[in-house]
């Protein structure tokens, strides 16, 4: 039986769980063990009075493995309120000493990155493993449900499709010109002239010197691309998006919203339609609050931040000038400085976890704004073939899933959202 269905017995009845021991404690008559699975904790309680059971209890470490029979007490002081009066113990390893403690989970952080192989099994990350699985279950169910088709594009590319700072090179037999992808987005606009409207859950890989709360080399990314799309139907395409996916953490994941200690009030405000602020007048916003900042600048973390702190929701922030974004996007035809492109900003202060807008889908406007950018045009030969034969309107977007798993969890760095997170100075474990 798992830990979890332990809670749903009534006192007195015997059973059987198998896990790890989580934390022990040994008092002058009792042994306490926490045991976990993949459902739980819950307490054991031996006997000293029992002479062969506690010794092996106390031969036992943190992280042993092993089947444990009992019965079951009322214990409000116990986690979730009943504990295991044992019986047997059947252990199969007694293991090491565990190398992560009380007071080494509360040292440099570094050093549980180092263990992060040990580290996932703690309550923190259990919860966000379980958070994390409703997320991308919520994401596939959102678009399947409606008649999007999960896509796949590649994973080595020879262009950049978000400019050529952030491309990972890579070693591919005796070329020079193939990289790690940075955002299938090119892929799903091919494949939108077979299916109409596609989606993909991914990685994506940015060569990022820095090391910021929300950056990492290789991120998980949600991207979807629709025919026929146009801007307002995108923002709502959004709107419902997010909208789903919080309300299917807020339905399953209540325990481990708990566990991280996160208020969910903001989560359960996240409904349409979100705040909708364009470029224009967020940057009278940031400079009416004494940011530094003018017109034609990019709006950053920081400045993002300033934003977000002004509403509850998340804000659909749009009509950005075009330098600011990659050169596809396509330019609002009533005003041909900006773009019809949206990015979303987490509320609390957490920012952009989703970019995205029109493309461009005119032949000769998009070879001309790419040598307007100093881009060459050969460097996207098939991607223009995309305007060449049978192009129409259409959008898309790209959901940086570990960010909103970050918002969502209320964690202060994106690499706790992540079971292996990769940055600049980390490859391993
Ligand atoms: N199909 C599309 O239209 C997507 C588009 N080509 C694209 O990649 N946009 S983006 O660069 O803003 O990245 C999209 C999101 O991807 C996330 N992102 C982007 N870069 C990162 C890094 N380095 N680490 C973590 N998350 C990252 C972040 O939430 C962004 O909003
Ligand atoms: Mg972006």
């Amino acid at each position: 039986m798992s830990i979890k269905d332990v809670f749903n017995l009534s006192e007195g009845t015997e059973v059987t769980v198998r896990g790890w021991i989580y934390r022990k404690r040994e008092l002058r008559d009792k042994i306490f063990l926490v045991v976990r699975d993949g459902s739980g904790i819950v307490q054991a309680v031996i006997n000293k009075s029992d002479q062969d059971l506690s010794s092996i209890a106390s031969k036992l470490n943190v992280e042993s493995s092993l089947v444990l029979t009992g019965v079951i007490k009322r214990e409000p002081r116990a986690p979730g309120g009943a504990e295991i009066h044992v019986k047997s113990i059947n252990w199969y390893y007694a293991g090491y000493a565990f190398p992560i403690n009380e007071d080494a989970a509360k040292a440099d952080s570094e050093y549980l990155f180092d263990v992060r192989h040990l580290w996932i099994r703690s309550r923190k990350m259990w919860a966000v493993l379980r958070v994390r699985h409703t997320v991308f279950g919520a994401i596939h169910e959102f678009f399947r449900s409606r008649g999007y088709y999960e896509v796949q594009g590649p994973m080595f590319v020879s262009a950049a499709v978000e400019g050529g700072s952030t491309l990972f090179p890579v070693k591919y037999f005796d070329r020079e010109d193939v990289y790690l992808t940075q955002s299938s987005q090119f892929y799903l606009e091919v494949l939108i002239y077979a299916l109409e409207r596609v989606y993909t859950i991914a990685p994506s890989f940015r060569a990022e010197p820095s090391r910021t709360r929300r950056h990492l080399t290789e991120f998980w990314h949600a991207e979807a691309e629709e025919a026929w799309l146009q801007f307002d139907g995108l923002l709502n395409l959004l709107e419902d998006l997010i909208t789903y996916i919080v309300n299917k953490v807020l339905e399953e994941r209540q325990d481990e919203l708990k566990l991280l200690n996160r208020d969910a009030k903001v989560l359960e405000n996240v409904k349409p339609p979100f705040q909708r602020v364009s470029y224009d007048e967020a940057i009278n916003i940031l400079q009416s609050k004494g940011v530094g900042i003018k017109w034609g600048d990019d709006i950053g973390a920081d400045e993002e931040r300033v934003l977000t702190l002004q509403f509850d929701k998340p804000i659909l922030l749009h009509h950005f000038p075009e330098q600011i974004k990659a050169f596809y996007h396509r330019n609002d035809p009533s005003r041909p400085e900006t773009t019809l492109s949206v990015d979303v900003l987490a509320p609390e202060g957490y920012g952009e976890i989703v970019g995205g807008g029109e493309r461009i889908y005119d032949y000769e406007e998009l070879i001309s704004k790419i040598k307007r950018f100093g881009l060459k045009p050969e460097d996207y030969d098939w991607y223009l073939d995309l305007r060449r034969y049978g192009s129409v309107p259409h959008a898309g977007f790209g959901l940086g899933i570990d960010r909103l798993i970050m918002w969502i969890c209320g964690l202060e760095h994106i690499r706790d959202a992540v079971p292996f997170p990769r940055d600049i100075r980390r490859i391993k474990p």
